[in-house]
């Protein structure tokens, strides 16, 4: 297990023109662990995620991936992004076969074992699988990378209530099988303290909360989602 932190952030600030999407954050999330990230639209959560895989720079501040720059880190993270893209045209089995030509830590039986898993047909084109089934082909693509660092944007948004509960265990499965950390953002509460064990809250760009949901939830008395929903109204 790699000795930094997956996340480090000090006085982290992305600006995009004259508007501050992010102002001097800190925060740190030891490895080892599932993160979710929440907090009301426009709270600066995508640019968090997008910092973090080298898609952004910060505009001041710094934020390490496993201890060092995210441009560094970039073949250690798996990302799947919030529309999670797929490639229409290809079939299910040739993602995985593209994902094993670009990747050379691709986890071939890792992949296959999981699009049995999750029911999908190797030879159905990405363009026709539903919503729910094209998050499982992008979680599969970016888990077989074998990542220290999974970076999911709102992963489950698209998913049914049932298809969202496997989802969320088999990314705890998965994070446990990888010896990964993996961070997720998501608007749904409930689930965010079904599978993470460390929450950053965050709300007009700033962190409102950050630390472990155990530690959290023991020192408050409610749930997470009382804890959470009063640091956003206060
Ligand atoms: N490329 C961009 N150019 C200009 N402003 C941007 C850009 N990306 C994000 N912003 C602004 O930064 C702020 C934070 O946006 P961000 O997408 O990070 O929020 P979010 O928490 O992911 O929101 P949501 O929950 O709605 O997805 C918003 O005010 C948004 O308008």
């Amino acid at each position: 297990m790699p000795p930094h932190d997956a996340l480090h952030a000090e006085g982290l600030t992305k600006r995009f023109g004259r508007r501050y999407a992010l102002t001097d954050c800190s925060f740190a999330v030891p490895h080892g662990r599932v993160v979710g990230l929440v907090g009301p639209n426009g709270a600066g959560k995508s640019t968090l995620l997008h910092l973090a895989c080298g898609l952004l720079e910060p505009t001041s501040g710094t934020l390490r991936v496993l201890g060092a720059p995210p441009a560094a880190r970039l073949a250690r993270v798996g990302f799947v992004a919030q529309d999670t893209p797929v490639y229409a045209g290809l079939s299910v089995a040739e993602h995985l076969r593209l994902g094993a030509k670009l990747n050379p830590s691709w986890d071939a039986s890792l992949a296959n074992r999981r699009v049995a898993q999750v029911g999908l047909d190797p030879a159905q084109k990405a363009g026709r699988l539903s919503g729910g089934q094209r998050a499982q082909l992008a979680l599969t693509v970016a888990a077989a990378k074998r990542p220290d660092l999974l970076i999911l944007d709102e992963p489950a948004a698209a998913l049914d209530p049932l298809a969202r509960q496997g989802f969320l265990r088999t990314l705890r499965e998965f994070v446990a099988e990888l010896g990964a950390s993996a961070v997720l953002s998501s608007h749904l509460l409930g689930d965010i303290e079904r599978v993470c064990d460390h929450v950053i809250v965050l709300s007009g760009g700033r962190v409102r909360m950050a630390g472990d949901v155990r530690d959290l939830v023991a020192s408050s008395g409610g749930s997470l989602e009382d804890l959470v929903l009063g640091v956003l109204a206060s």
